[in-house]
């Protein structure tokens, strides 16, 4: 391997490389040959204690930066970020598995687009005027938060880092990032990028580890806000030790997502609709529409269509830029997959594509489509975060909003039909924070992203996000004399 996989040492803080190899060793796979690409420790107490009391340090005087100087490095780091975006993605794909294809237009460059988007409305942070009787008058100033804790699902590592140190810094605070303990390597990038932009020391740190890691990271005094990308779980426990300590909260969770295809719709934009929300990243996207309702009229064309496309899906080396399915990210998720394949077919659901394991090294397994899936079947009410596609058929449109809605979850929800009053109509019925007309999984840094019910608190990117990572002080001001009752 001539990439260099293998980081400087484990943990990024104050503003350089740091390891400690007191820290359980972590190995890091890539999931398409199952090959040890770097060992990194996980973070031990003393790295922990080192990266917080190092954020509180810079965040001082980074807050104290107008918005526009703080905006200038972040302007910068998306440029440096964007002039890498091939070596970027390269690691990218050996952290996750997902094809080049994929990672050298979604990864990198959605981080540096959230850089770029956060750095330039840094300057724009203002309070408000707000003319009150009498010639009182009030102000509002907005104050970053302090310093921030970003914990990171493994689907898209880069990505998150950036949605949340992007936001997070042109606030104001500093950020303790720990990606997810099965893809460490990119989050270090990022890391590096913001030092060469010219945050200072200690800005934004990177500390490896799992949950025995996360929990005391969360729970420190010191952090003042959360922000999880996760699973529902892991959002109920980091939400109550948040809650312990009075901490504002960002959750982006899971999801079972429906995706509602009407008889009218173009047949192949929905089917397109369908694939990318349910195989690309291999499924382990947390917004995919992975219950999609096709109207019963289209049903059987829409089936013939998406198994004829799903077999042109080119699985193969990750690294070749040709290949368009990549891997699962690890042993373990294979294998919750294809437990959910196996529950699926016991519970009646018909396989009309994939359902198996691919006999190679790594962790493969077939694009999966099961028809007449019914509401009560596991597979289409637990998120199973593989390529696993589940059609159920409707007939009603009141029907079908019912059944999209009967779900703990609320992410997404997309609708495929030509009748855009229908489409508007059944987007503003439908439960779910995040949605598509007529498209699928698009997630732009300018529109807000996140989901209602157990799916999350709060929302990333977009200016929605400044209120998640500021708050504000209110100043009353008196013109004339103050009066008192005694
Ligand atoms: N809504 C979104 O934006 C979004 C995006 C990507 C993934 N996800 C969700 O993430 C899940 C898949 O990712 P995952 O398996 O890495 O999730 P996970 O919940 O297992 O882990 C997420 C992160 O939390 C950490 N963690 C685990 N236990 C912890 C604890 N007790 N205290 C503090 N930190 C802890 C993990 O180490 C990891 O960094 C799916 O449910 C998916 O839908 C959501
Ligand atoms: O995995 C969730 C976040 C996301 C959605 N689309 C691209 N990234």
């Amino acid at each position: 391997m001539t990439f260099a996989t293998q980081p400087n040492a484990s943990h990024f803080v104050n503003g350089a490389y740091l390891e400690d190899t007191a820290g359980t060793p972590l190995e890091v796979i890539y999931p398409a040959t199952g090959a040890v690409i770097a060992t990194l420790h996980e973070a031990t107490p003393q790295v922990l204690d080192q990266a917080i009391a190092g954020a509180q340090a810079a965040q001082r005087h980074w807050a104290r930066l107008s918005g526009m100087e703080r905006g200038r490095v972040l302007r910068r780091a998306a440029d440096i970020m964007r002039d890498r975006n091939h070596d970027l993605s390269v690691l990218e794909t050996y952290d996750t598995g997902k094809p080049l294809q994929e990672t050298l237009v979604a990864d990198a460059t959605s981080g540096a687009d959230a850089l770029e988007y956060f750095g330039s409305i840094a300057a724009g942070l203002t309070g408000e005027h707000i003319q009150l009787s009498g010639g009182d008058w009030a102000y509002t100033i907005r104050e970053p938060l302090g310093v921030c804790a970003g914990l990171g699902a493994w689907n898209y590592p880069t990505q998150i880092a950036c949605w949340k140190a992007a936001p997070a810094l042109a606030c104001g605070n500093a950020m303790v990032f720990k990606p997810s303990e099965t893809t460490p390597l990119s989050a270090l990038k990022v890391a590096e990028i913001l030092i060469e932009a010219g945050a200072p020391a200690g800005l934004f740190n990177v500390v490896q580890g799992a949950g025995g890691v996360g929990g005391p990271l969360v729970a420190d005094p010191r952090i003042a806000k959360v922000s999880l990308t996760g699973s529902v779980p892991t959002g109920r426990k980091v939400y109550a030790s948040a809650a312990e300590g009075m901490k504002h909260v960002t959750m982006e969770l899971g999801g079972k997502s429906p995706l509602i295809v009407f008889d009218d719709a173009s047949i192949e934009d929905a089917v397109s609709g369908a694939i990318l929300g349910n195989f690309y990243s291999s499924g382990q996207v947390c917004s995919n529409g992975t219950r999609v309702f096709v109207h019963r009229a289209i049903k059987e064309a829409f089936l013939a269509r998406l198994a004829e496309r799903t077999a042109k899906a080119v699985i193969g080396d990750p690294l070749d830029e040709a290949t368009s399915f990549g891997p699962m990210v690890s042993e373990t998720q294979l294998q919750i997959v294809l437990g959910y394949i196996e529950k699926g077919r016991a519970e009646g659901g018909r396989l009309v594509c994939g359902g198996n394991r691919i006999d190679k090294p790594g962790s493969w397994i077939e694009p999966t489509v099961f028809a007449d899936v019914t509401d009560d079947m596991t597979i289409a009410r637990e998120e199973i975060f593989g390529p696993v596609l589940s059609v159920l058929d409707f007939d009603e449109e009141d029907d079908v909003i019912a059944r999209a809605n009967a779900t703990d979850y609320g992410l997404s929800a997309g609708v495929y039909t030509r009748d855009l009053q229908r489409a508007h109509r059944v987007i503003a019925r439908l439960e779910a924070g995040s949605c598509f007309i007529n498209s699928y999984n698009d997630a732009p840094v300018e529109v807000p992203f996140g989901g209602v019910k157990a799916s999350g608190v709060g929302r990333e990117n977009s200016k929605a996000a400044i209120a998640h990572y500021s708050q504000l002080k209110s100043v009353y001001v008196r013109m004339g004399e103050t009066e008192a009752p005694f």
